[in-house]
């Protein structure tokens, strides 16, 4: 049965030319340096493991269909638009750009940088202009649900929209398109505008961070700086998570980024009222509980 379906298309091994090569696969991924960035995704960003997995088999599926490509096989070329679906600060952003930079290294981009832009930037004729300012890199559309506007500006909007479709069909293989926002709006914008949804075969949804890993993440970005936690900040930054994330303008890891810049701000001051004792090492790297505690956050009723 499947043979007769099959039948007349030159899918056997034989009909490969240079059928009898072995590919290393091995070699062919070292060569594109794609490891390097997905090691760094691993190092770089807590948790996130439903993300790195999907850029993982993203770069993979890239990776053979360009090891085929090389052969001489023939493929449709894979559809490389995406859409980043998941709250604010969980991480979207930081991964378009490591994506960029995989798509560059495997040669499907010509220079990976990436073009963030939002509504504003689009409107009013300037869609063509911020194409071509990424073409050979990553387009990156933030809250793109935006675009689909309230009627009175629905002309200009869906202008945005048409520009763009056109140009994801001539302008094909020459800039990609990731979208991005919270989940259920872009359900919402992709249902209102199937053109779009069509063009996008990639799908990455990025959870909320747990408490445990914005503790880690704040740990990360504050050893990144050069700073530590004293032993009672530990406990008093656990207790900050908790209350952030009840806030309803919670942003996940960049609430704690915030944080972290509020932290460093009150270790300063108590630290610049000590002014004329000696200042060791030790205390310009340590927020202490009290930098932490002081936080409105404990103030406000929750
Ligand atoms: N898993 C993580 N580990 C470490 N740092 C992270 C992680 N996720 C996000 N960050 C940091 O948090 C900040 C916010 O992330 P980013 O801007 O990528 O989020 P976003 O989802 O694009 O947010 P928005 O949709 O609001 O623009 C950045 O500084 C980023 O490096």
């Amino acid at each position: 049965m499947r043979t007769e379906l099959f039948a007349g298309c030159s899918s056997s091994v034989a009909a490969v030319a240079g059928a009898g090569e072995a590919v290393d696969l091995q070699a062919e991924y070292a060569r594109s340096a794609v490891q390097a960035i997905l090691d760094e995704l691993e190092r770089d960003l807590v948790g996130m493991q439903p993300v790195k997995t999907a850029i993982r088999e993203i770069a993979a599926f890239l990776l053979i269909d360009r090891t085929r490509r090389k052969l001489g096989m023939t493929s449709e070329a894979p559809g490389l638009h995406m859409s980043f679906t998941g709250k604010p600060g969980t991480g979207k952003t930081t991964v378009a750009l490591r994506m960029a930079s995989i798509l560059h290294r495997l040669g499907y981009i010509q220079k990976g940088h990436m073009i963030a832009a939002s509504r504003t930037d689009l409107t009013g004729g300037r869609t063509g202009q911020v194409i071509d300012k990424a073409v050979g890199g990553v387009l990156f559309i933030d809250e793109a649900y935006y675009l689909h506007q309230a009627a009175g500006e629905r002309d200009q909007t869906s202008e945005v929209i048409e520009t763009l479709l056109q140009a994801m069909e001539n302008r094909r293989g020459e800039f990609v398109v990731i979208v991005a926002g919270y989940k259920d709006r872009m359900a919402r914008f992709f249902d209102a505008n199937p053109g779009l949804a069509s063009r996008i075969d990639n799908h990455v949804a990025f959870p909320d961070y747990t408490d445990e890993e914005l503790f880690a993440i704040g740990a990360l970005m504050l050893a990144r700086q050069q700073y530590r936690l004293g032993a009672a900040a530990e406990e008093a930054f656990r207790r900050y998570i908790e209350r952030c994330t009840r806030l309803t303008y919670f942003a996940n890891a960049r609430s704690i980024r915030n944080a972290i810049d509020e932290f460093r701000k009150r270790q300063a001051n108590r630290l610049f009222a000590r002014m004329g004792e000696p200042l060791a090492v030790v205390d310009l790297m340590t927020i202490e509980a009290a930098d932490i505690l002081a936080s409105r956050i404990f103030k406000a009723y929750l």
